[in-house]
C-alpha cells in the first residue's frame, strides 16, 4: 500500500471493519489497486519459499515413509495453519493451501468470506477433498479466536473439502498479513501472547507487514493513517510488541521485488 500522511493516534477497531465493508469484496480492494500489478505473484512465490525455508518437510507432509525413515509410532497429525484478517483468502488459495491440509481462514467482513467461499472449489485440493478449509467471521480482538471448536460454532460460516479431525488442535502456523496495523500496540500484545499459545510444537507465527522508517535516533515509530485507521509500524515498534508478547524473532526478511514507492515490507517468523 502507498504511505499516506503522519499522526500519532490509535487505531479505531471499529473504523477499521467499517472501511473494509464499505469496499466491494475484490482482489484489487485487499490490495489497494495493485491486482494487476507483479505484486500478487511476487508475494506469493516468497511467501511460499518463506514456509518451504521454515518447515522444509511442509510438501510431503505428513513424512512418507522412506525405507531410511520407518514409520512414526503415534501417527503424524495432518498439518494446519491459520490466517486471521485475511480478506477473500488470498493468501489461503494462493500459499497456504500449498503448504497445509487444513486452514482456518478468519476475516471479519461477511462479503470478503462470502467471495472466498463461492471461490473455493477451484482452490488446491478443495473438490478432491485432500485439504479443507473452514471460513470464520471474526475480528482479530476475538479473545476465542484460536480455539474455534470443530462443529457447531456460529461463526464458522462454511467448511469446504477434507473435515479437519475433531481431536486436533494448535497451529503449526499463523499467518497475518497487512492487517495487524488495524491493532494498537496493546492489542497486538494481547493478540500476540494468545496466538503464542495456541501454536504446536514447532509451530510458528509469520508476519507480513508495512514498515516504516524509525525515528532518527533508531526508537520505535508509528504512523497512523485517519482513512482506515491503522498503524504503520518501524523496526524498533515490531521489535517492543514481539519481546512484550514474549515472542523469540526465528528470521526477519525484507520482501524483495516490490514497486519502490511502496513501504518496505518485512517478513517476521516468531515463536
Ligand atoms: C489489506 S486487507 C489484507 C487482506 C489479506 N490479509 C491479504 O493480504 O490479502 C486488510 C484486511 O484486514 C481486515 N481487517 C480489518 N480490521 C480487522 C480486524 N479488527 N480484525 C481482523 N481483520 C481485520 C480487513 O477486513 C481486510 O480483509
Amino acid at each position: 500500500m502507498p504511505p499516506t500522511s503522519a499522526k500519532s493516534e490509535t487505531p479505531d477497531l471499529a473504523a477499521g471493519i467499517a472501511y473494509w465493508e464499505a469496499l466491494p469484496p475484490t482482489l484489487d480492494t485487499v490490495l489497494g489497486g495493485l491486482a494487476a500489478s507483479s505484486l500478487p505473484l511476487v508475494d506469493a512465490l516468497s511467501s511460499r519459499q518463506l514456509l518451504f525455508a521454515e518447515f522444509p518437510e511442509l510438501h510431503t507432509f505428513p513424512t512418507p515413509h522412506h525405507p531410511f525413515n520407518p514409520p512414526p509410532v503415534l501417527p503424524t497429525p495432518e498439518s494446519r495453519a491459520l490466517e486471521v484478517g485475511a480478506g477473500i483468502g488470498r493468501v489461503t488459495s494462493n500459499v497456504l493451501l500449498y503448504m497445509f491440509t487444513y486452514v482456518d481462514m478468519v476475516e471479519p467482513v461477511e462479503s470478503f468470506l462470502r467471495t472466498a467461499i463461492a471461490e473455493s472449489s477451484s482452490w488446491k485440493g478443495i473438490k478432491e477433498e485432500r485439504k479443507g478449509v473452514r471460513f470464520i467471521k471474526a475480528p482479530l480482538q476475538d479473545t476465542t479466536l484460536f480455539s474455534v471448536p470443530s462443529s457447531g460454532d456460529a461463526r464458522v460460516l462454511a467448511s469446504v473439502g477434507k473435515n479437519p479431525p475433531e481431536d486436533q488442535i494448535g497451529y503449526d502456523a499463523i499467518w497475518c498479513q497487512w492487517c495487524l496495523g488495524h491493532l494498537s500496540t496493546k492489542d497486538l500484545v494481547t493478540f500476540l501472547q494468545q496466538a503464542k499459545r495456541s501454536l504446536r510444537t514447532m509451530g510458528c507465527i509469520f508476519i507480513k507487514e508495512n514498515v516504516c522508517a524509525n525515528e532518527e535516533d533508531g526508537s520505535a515509530r508509528e504512523v497512523y493513517d485517519a482513512q482506515d485507521s491503522t498503524v504503520t509500524r518501524s523496526g524498533s515498534s515490531w521489535m517492543r510488541a514481539f519481546v512484550s508478547a514474549g515472542l523469540m524473532l526465528i528470521r526477519d526478511e525484507e520482501q524483495l521485488g516490490f514497486a519502490a514507492d511502496l513501504y518496505d515490507v518485512r517478513m517476521y517468523v516468531l515463536q
